[in-house]
């Protein structure tokens, strides 16, 4: 077993490389050889190739947002690929430590670097740029996604060239042979940030699992449209591959060429859809790292930031917020750090329309419980459910409407809020309105047992309405300005809600933003709604 992170140095100074032609190959989200960019480049034009992963003390800790079972799942991902380089006749090398450091030390030693480009939040990015103005360093790319493009035309005939083509692999001529040793192990990195995770029903890492997981969808991806929306139709019929591909254990283009051997179904069509999504998202970020961290719209910065009242936010995190469905999500989301498409978007527009929190808290909180947590899939999402785009209409999901529509007999809503459990299904959606004699026969007292609504949602949602609508011309100016319309890297359904605008503004139209059209980047087009 290595040394404990903090008995051994950070960084042993790497062995310079027995031939010129050696580069460390660092992992960072593909966690995998088959279908990687990076793998097959350097296998191509290097002998030596020495895989590299580094544990980033960033992404550890007390301020780490990420909990300890997503952590596990990444170690097991990583466990997985060191077997898979085994079978390739190498090893998979780690290092604990500040990743531009980590490199420089291998670059002094002679060695180049290989690294696959990503989409990344402002870190990321400050790091990325750190280590491209490196001579010996080489960022690959090919995921479907276009790096440093400053508008969006052609981009799904780019993606769909991407997903139709084949996929990379290593190159015949192999790793060949490298002796550098590991400065640490996963043990140490558990043992140093106490790493105990303690969610159930987590799925295992690894491109094993995932590969299992992927074929066992296949069978069942016919029903997937018919489930989707429903929290525990969703949990056996989606594919349940969000943290795998998170991860890298597959490619998004992996899964969807797996498909070629699926009959076609509308649950098929509306499965592929979503991978175009996963890209959609993904290209957002590349664009511009802010999502994390700054509205959108500029004039939407800052909303309700001084609302923040900690009994509210408690409230929502803990599932007590009086809303049966948004409880049963968060306690859900808490105790298995999974969620489907449709209960995250509705936490999220309750946590910022109704009860009027500044969205990054919610946004963080989501990110860490979460094990497919994916900084271009949550932040760009959480932005759009909190209508900080400013264009397009507001949708206020309503939470009592998600019971009836999505769990009407309430087994969701009873398998996590427990204390529900004796109320008739034709009160779950409004557990307050029970008369008393019936909560005396039940024995569940409302707002002893289970919390009344800690806000009136009809009157919040409006309040909420009428603040967008009052800041819509302001919102809609802001987003036509050149960088800003860039930064929001709209679809095309969202650039002609802005176009109108302008047209609007231009005296030459008349079409009112509320009946533009739907923003295609809604919640409402990918889950085919028509009301929330
Ligand atoms: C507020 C909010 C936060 C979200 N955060 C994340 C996140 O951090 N990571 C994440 O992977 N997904 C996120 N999603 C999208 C979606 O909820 C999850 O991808 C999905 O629930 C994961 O389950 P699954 O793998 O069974 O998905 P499936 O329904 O089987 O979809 C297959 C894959 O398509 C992609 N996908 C599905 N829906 C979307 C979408 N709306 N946008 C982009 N890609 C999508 C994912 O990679 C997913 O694994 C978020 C959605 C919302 C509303």
């Amino acid at each position: 077993m290595a040394p404990s992170p903090r008995e051994e140095p950070t960084l042993s100074p790497p062995v310079p490389p027995e031939s010129d032609d050696a580069c460390v190959l660092w992992h960072r989200r593909n966690l995998r050889l088959t279908d990687d960019r990076a793998v097959e480049y350097a296998t191509a034009n290097y002998d030596t190739v020495c895989p590299l992963f580094i544990f980033d003390p960033r992404f550890y800790g007390a301020d780490g947002l990420a909990c300890d079972a997503r952590l596990r799942f990444l170690h097991e991902c990583l466990a997985d690929l060191e077997d898979q380089y085994t079978k390739e006749g190498t090893t998979l090398v780690y290092a604990h430590g500040s990743p531009v450091d980590v490199l420089d030390s291998f670059l002094d030693a002679g060695w180049d670097a290989v690294v696959n480009r990503e989409a990344t939040g402002r870190y990321g990015k400050e790091r990325d740029d750190a280590l491209a103005a490196r001579d010996g360093v080489r960022f690959v790319a090919d995921d479907g996604i276009r790096y440093g493009q400053s508008d969006r035309e052609g981009w799904a005939e780019h993606a769909e060239s991407y997903f139709e083509s084949d996929p990379n692999r290593p190159h015949e001529s192999g790793f060949g042979r490298h002796d550098l040793p590991s400065t640490v192990d996963i043990d140490a990195i558990e043992g140093e940030y106490d790493v105990s995770p303690s969610k159930t029903d987590v799925p295992t890492g690894g491109r094993t699992a995932a590969l299992a997981r992927l074929d066992r969808f296949l069978d069942v991806v016919h029903e997937y449209q018919a489930n989707v929306s429903s929290p525990l139709g969703a949990a056996t019929r989606a594919s349940r591959l969000s943290a795998h591909l998170r991860f890298g254990a597959l490619s998004v283009r992996e899964v969807y060429q797996a498909l070629d051997d699926a009959i076609d179904s509308n649950g098929k069509e509306a499965f592929v859809s979503r991978l175009f999504w996963n890209r959609h998202y993904t290209q957002k970020l590349a664009d511009w790292s802010g999502w994390m961290d700054t509205a959108v719209n500029p004039v939407l910065e800052g909303i309700y930031a001084d609302n923040g009242d900690e009994e509210l936010i408690r409230a929502w995190k803990r599932g007590r917020t009086g809303f049966p469905m948004v409880d049963a999500s968060m306690r859900c989301l808490r105790e298995t750090g999974w969620l489907n498409f449709r209960m995250r978007a509705m936490c999220a527009s309750v946590f910022s329309f109704v009860l009027k929190q500044p969205w990054q808290v919610g946004a963080d909180y989501m990110y860490y419980h979460l094990i497919d947590a994916d900084p271009a899939i949550n932040y760009t999402q959480w932005q759009s459910q909190s209508g900080l785009k400013g264009i397009g209409a507001i949708r206020v999901y309503n939470p009592r409407k998600q019971v009836r529509d999505n769990d009407p007999e309430g087994d969701f809503v009873k398998r996590w809020v427990p204390e529900l459990d004796p109320v008739p299904a034709k009160y779950l959606d409004r557990p307050e309105r029970m008369p008393l004699s019936l909560q005396d026969e039940l024995g569940v007292d409302v707002g002893e047992d289970y919390p009344y609504p800690v806000v009136d949602y009809d009157r919040e949602r409006r309040a909420a309405l009428d603040t967008f609508a009052g800041l819509r011309a302001e919102s809609e100016a802001a987003m036509r300005e050149p960088d800003v319309f860039r930064r929001a890297s709209l679809s095309p359904k969202s650039r002609n809600i802005v176009e109108q605008a302008t047209t609007r503004s231009d005296g030459a139209g008349t079409q009112s933003a509320e009946s533009a059209g739907s923003d295609s980047e809604s919640a409402n087009e990918q889950a085919g709604l028509d009301q929330f």
